[in-house]
């Protein structure tokens, strides 16, 4: 059994192209983590179930940590003879690895003994295989769409012979100055496993005051005491809680369809809002590499053979530990099917976003909460939701829907933020809905392409050597095609990441050559390599610039013609800390490249996070994937229910 890290859940069996189905008929339905924005405020003890909710989470969340030290334990014993008998016996290894059999931890066990409930079997709905149920079920139409977009091309299409494709030298008149030096990605990036910096070690004693985290049902305050003893368990039973897609009733207010959009998207002035700027954030951001380069130079050392003086370890139950292992456990997860890297993504996600949350909930809080949105606190929300790059048609949205609620029921702060947060998953997960096609993952046993494109420094190829390790530990046969010919070092960049993570690239060595040429190779190459993903890397381009996109649209007819049976996604990678520029960036490539989601990059530096909902409101494109970091870890599937945690919750 292997972790589907684009589904993340287990698969059962290689090559088997239909997931596992949902338990929900064999589990007992827990109480809902998040109450959905139509939750009654009159209940007469919301209270009460606010903290056994609390308990459930406090109690899945040790057991999760209980499971991540012998997983840690298991790990210490491969790499140190006799270690195992130091640590004491049993361990259960690390996801990736393991997993033959899930090993419930003996915490759990003893949590359900104690009471003889055994509630941690009770498998919940599992919101993930859901997804992936209806992912692989519509893939046929999400083919079919891009068929059809290809067919709006197809009197170009057809006249293209390979031939024709390798005569486009030159194409590139008009380089851009703006396009970044070359430097290799990983010289800068941060071992992935270098172990993250903990806050506020536990050890043997420890006592925890867990924030109070609405979405959970977690009310403030709730302290614990908890000691590694507290881990052999006397609590009561563990509901691994659910979360359901809310059902909330929200006004339609439909995104313009991409084509419908007028041209003026495609005026350069209107393409470069802010040239000055962009190119100052370019230069900053080469020179800063360059800095970057020159200080890791030699490369990265060889990492230390582990010794029995290895540093303590990263893993603490601190307050980040819980907020991320109940965003899973809300999710359907069960505790033994955590592993670090998901905690560690989540607490990364969360530390991104954090500016952004404290500004928007503690002024959020303030205005609402009071009965009716007055003219005053319409206006405060609305210029917060606008400073954290939610865009004018979302914002929109968001007020409209909020004032509506307000207008039929007073909701006090917690509760409003509660619906507030239902009506950004709405928003999040609107165009998923309209694809029909929750889950973007790879099918087993097809060739799958994903094109990736953007301007200049987003972060494809970056993107592009996360999403083949994703793969590669997924168990996916991948390949690269380097396709950006034009930066002078572009390839050796993606050829780095093909060696880090171990999977093929196909590249041409001529310089200048035509990336379509590039494209009908490897895609030559993976079919005769029965490979199922090939991940196509592009040279940055910025969207006023004709020629490029004309050059992009023909690698899209290349991919359609040559691979009439792939599976094509086109994902346009988007610098998350541009803004609202950004959204116009992907209104062109959605023309030229036949979008069909977004990669969001780079949440972790200076970006608000807003554009998330800009994107998906205005464009109508789902988020596919976002990236938290320049380390080989550090992007994930996006998960509307994760993000908005992150950005709102406690
Ligand atoms: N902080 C942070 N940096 C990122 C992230 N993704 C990429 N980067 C960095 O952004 C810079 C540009 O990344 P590249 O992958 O080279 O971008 P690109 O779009 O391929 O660039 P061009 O080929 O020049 O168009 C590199 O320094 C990356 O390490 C992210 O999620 N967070």
């Amino acid at each position: 059994m292997v972790f589907d890290w684009f589904r993340r859940q287990y698969n059962q069996a290689q090559g088997k192209t239909e997931p596992d189905p949902p338990k929900a008929a064999e589990a007992t339905p827990p109480p809902k983590p998040d109450p959905t924005p139509n939750v009654d405020p009159s209940d007469p003890n919301p209270e009460a179930t606010s903290e056994s909710d609390a308990e459930n989470y406090l109690a899945w969340a040790k057991a999760a940590f209980q499971n991540l030290k012998q997983q840690e334990a298991a790990s210490l014993a491969a790499q140190i003879p006799g270690a195992a008998a130091e640590t004491g016996g049993t361990v259960t290894p690390a996801p990736e690895t393991a997993v033959a059999e899930p090993a419930k931890s003996a915490v759990v066990d003893a949590i359900a003994d104690g009471t003889g409930a055994a509630k941690a079997e009770a498998a919940s709905p599992d919101a993930t295989s859901a997804d992936a149920t209806s992912a692989d079920a519509t893939s046929a139409d999400a083919t079919s769409a891009d068929a059809t977009s290809a067919d709006a091309t197809s009197a170009d299409a057809a006249a293209l012979t390979p031939g024709e494709v390798a005569e486009a030298p030159g194409i590139r008149s008009d380089p851009d100055p703006t396009a970044p030096d070359p430097t290799a990605p990983d010289s800068t990036a941060p071992d992935p496993t270098e172990p993250m910096a903990s806050e506020g070690a536990v050890t043997a004693a420890l006592t925890i005051e867990t924030k109070g985290s609405d979405a959970t049902g977690i009310t403030t305050g709730i302290t614990t005491g908890i000691t590694t003893g507290i881990a052999t368990g006397t609590d009561a039973a563990i509901d691994p809680p659910t979360i359901d897609p809310p059902t909330i009733d929200l006004p339609t207010i439909d995104p313009p369809a991409v084509a419908d959009r007028p041209d003026s998207s495609l005026d350069p002035a209107g393409g470069t809002a802010a040239p000055v700027s962009f190119l100052q954030r370019a230069e900053a951001e080469r020179q800063a590499r360059l800095d970057r380069l020159k200080a890791a130079d030699p490369p990265e050392p060889e990492p230390p053979a582990p010794s029995p003086d290895a540093p303590p370890s990263a893993l603490t139950f601190d307050d980040d530990f819980v907020w991320s292992a109940e965003v899973l456990a809300a999710q359907g997860r069960e505790p033994e099917q955590v592993s670090v890297e998901e905690i560690d993504w989540l607490k990364q996600l969360r530390q991104g976003l954090g500016k952004t949350r404290q500004n928007l909930l503690n002024q959020l809080k303030s205005v609402v909460g009071q009965g009716p949105l007055g003219a005053d606190a319409l206006m405060d929300i609305e210029a917060l939701l606008l400073q954290a790059d939610v865009g004018v048609e979302a914002t929109d949205f968001i007020v409209e829907a909020l004032q509506a609620k307000l207008r039929q029921e007073a909701l006090p702060p917690d509760q409003a933020i509660i619906y507030l947060k239902g009506i950004l998953r709405d928003i999040l997960d609107r165009p998923l809905k309209a694809q029909n096609n929750p889950v973007l993952a790879p099918h087993h046993g097809q060739l799958n392409i994903w094109l990736l494109t953007g301007v200049n420094g987003a972060g494809k190829t970056t993107t592009i050597g996360k999403l083949a390790h994703l793969g590669k530990k997924s168990e996916y046969s991948c390949l690269i095609a380097a396709a950006d010919t034009f930066r002078a070092a572009a390839v050796q960049q993606v050829q780095t990441w093909g060696d880090r993570t171990g999977i093929e690239v196909i590249a041409n060595p001529g310089q200048n050559t035509d990336p379509a040429a590039v494209v009908f190779d490897a895609i030559a190459a993976a079919k005769a390599r029965g490979t199922e993903l090939l991940l196509v890397d592009t040279a940055g381009r910025l969207q006023n610039k004709k020629n490029l996109m004309a050059e992009l649209s023909k690698i899209r007819r290349i991919i359609d013609k040559n691979a009439p049976d792939a599976v094509i996604e086109s994902l346009l990678v988007l610098d998350s800390s541009l803004g609202q520029n950004g959204i116009r960036q992907a209104e062109v490539f959605a023309e030229a490249a036949n979008l069909t989601g977004v990669v969001l990059t780079k949440l972790d530096g200076s970006a608000k996070g807003g554009v998330a909902l800009a994107v998906t409101q205005k464009l109508g494109l789902p988020i596919r994937f976002i990236g938290a970091g320049e380390g080989i870890e550090d992007l994930r599937p996006f998960a509307s229910y994760e993000f908005v945690e992150a950005l709102l919750g406690g």
